[in-house]
């Protein structure tokens, strides 16, 4: 592994240069991928795998919109897509990729075929991690990882095509075979990784929890919804309300965060902005930081797993999910988005 400086903190990470491709497709050489489930990891992970020349199967239930994609997608009935349980028994290294919530559903019949020698591979720490609530306990004898993309599984594939990788953790829970480390590194490779950042499954989960509840979607609606009321409490239109709050960020803004930091953000926005903004950042920290680590604690405590099983169990919960994201639509805020989008030029078609 490669010991990198992360501003002051050496961390050890695995590069691909250091682990290339060619090291992943003949570490992978004898194994067959089982991809377990075609939703949105299912799909980045296993065509990922497939264009890397990786030996991937995918199993899934017939007769339901993620089988249909998945032949779509160039996976073929019998020979590279199967019902769940043939792909379980074809695979020796599984690729558990259901939601986690069916996870705890299918793990009787997952755990029916976890021969010695095996590997069990998750994208997250939570069904290990919450075994408690989840009863996902894999026998001695097979190895145990992950490897959990941080980011969706549709944007893996889209950076995968660019040419691009999604950084991922990775995490060894039990190692049966004494080769779990080049097994989860190589499948990491595989799955279209960028550099891969060690982890363990209680860590993962954690940060993960409170990640998407935080600044990546919970958090950031939240602060979205306060600005954007304000400043239509305020009687501006929501055309500016919206391009202030959120087109800005996401068109001009955060693409210069995410090429050289938020100091050079501030650097190419003006020194009446720069003056507002370091005067202002603290106190948002001050006001949000409560909120976090009541947040973090909901996680550590298993609160936040628990309440996303238990609702995730009951038999409308999809159809209660729809409603909930569908008044998210409706709010004025994403309307309004949806007309300044469609007022891109790119998205514009051309006028005789
Ligand atoms: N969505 C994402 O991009 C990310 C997901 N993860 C993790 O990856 C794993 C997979 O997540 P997603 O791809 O979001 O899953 P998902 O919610 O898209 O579901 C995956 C598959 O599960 C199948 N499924 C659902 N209920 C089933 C049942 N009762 N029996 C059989 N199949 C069933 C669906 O048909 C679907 O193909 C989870 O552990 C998640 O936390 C990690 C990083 C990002
Ligand atoms: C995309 C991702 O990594 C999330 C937000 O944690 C998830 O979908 O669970
Ligand atoms: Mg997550
Ligand atoms: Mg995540």
């Amino acid at each position: 592994m490669a010991k990198l400086n992360f501003g002051g903190v050496e961390e050890n990470v695995v590069t691909r240069e250091e682990f290339p491709l060619s090291k992943a497709q003949e570490v992978l050489s004898k194994e067959t991928v089982a991809v377990i489930g075609y939703g949105v990891q299912g799909p980045g992970q296993a065509l990922n795998q497939k264009d890397n020349g990786i030996n991937v199967i995918v199993g899934q239930r017939k007769n339901s919109k993620s089988w249909d994609k998945a032949v779509r997608d160039g996976f073929v009935p019998g020979e590279t897509l199967f019902d769940i349980e043939e792909a379980l028994e074809k695979g020796t290294i599984i690729c558990y990729l259901l939601s986690d919530a069916a996870q705890i559903e299918l793990w009787p019949t997952v755990k029916k075929h976890l021969t010695a020698g095996k590997a069990l591979y998750f994208s997250h720490g939570f069904g290990i991690t919450f075994n408690e609530q989840t009863g996902i306990v894999p026998p001695a004898d097979v190895d145990v990882f992950l490897v959990a993309p941080k980011g969706s599984g549709t944007s893996l594939r889209r950076m995968f095509l660019e040419g691009r990788g999604l950084n991922s953790s990775f995490a060894i829970f039990q190692d049966a075979t004494g080769k779990a480390w080049e097994r989860v590194i190589a499948l990491g490779i595989a799955v279209g990784s960028g550099y891969l950042f060690e982890t363990d499954f209680k860590k993962e989960v954690f940060s993960d929890l409170t990640g998407e509840r935080g600044t990546l979607m919970g958090c950031i609606q939240g602060i979205f919804a306060a600005q954007y009321e304000v400043l239509r409490s305020k009687g501006h239109t929501p055309s500016e309300a919206f391009n202030e709050t959120v087109e800005e960020l996401t068109q001009s803004l955060m693409p210069l965060v995410a090429e050289n930091g938020m100091d050079w953000m501030y650097a190419n926005c003006s020194t009446t902005a720069q003056r507002g903004a370091l005067d202002w950042w603290k106190k948002f920290r001050d006001a949000t930081k409560p909120v976090f680590e009541e947040l973090y604690e909901s996680v550590a405590t298993g609160k936040e797993s628990q309440r996303s099983i238990d609702l995730n169990s009951q038999p409308d919960y999809r159809e209660k999910l729809d409603a909930e994201l569908k008044e998210l639509r409706d709010s004025e805020i994403w309307q309004a988005g949806k007309t300044v989008r469609g007022l891109r030029p790119e998205n514009q078609t051309v006028e005789a």
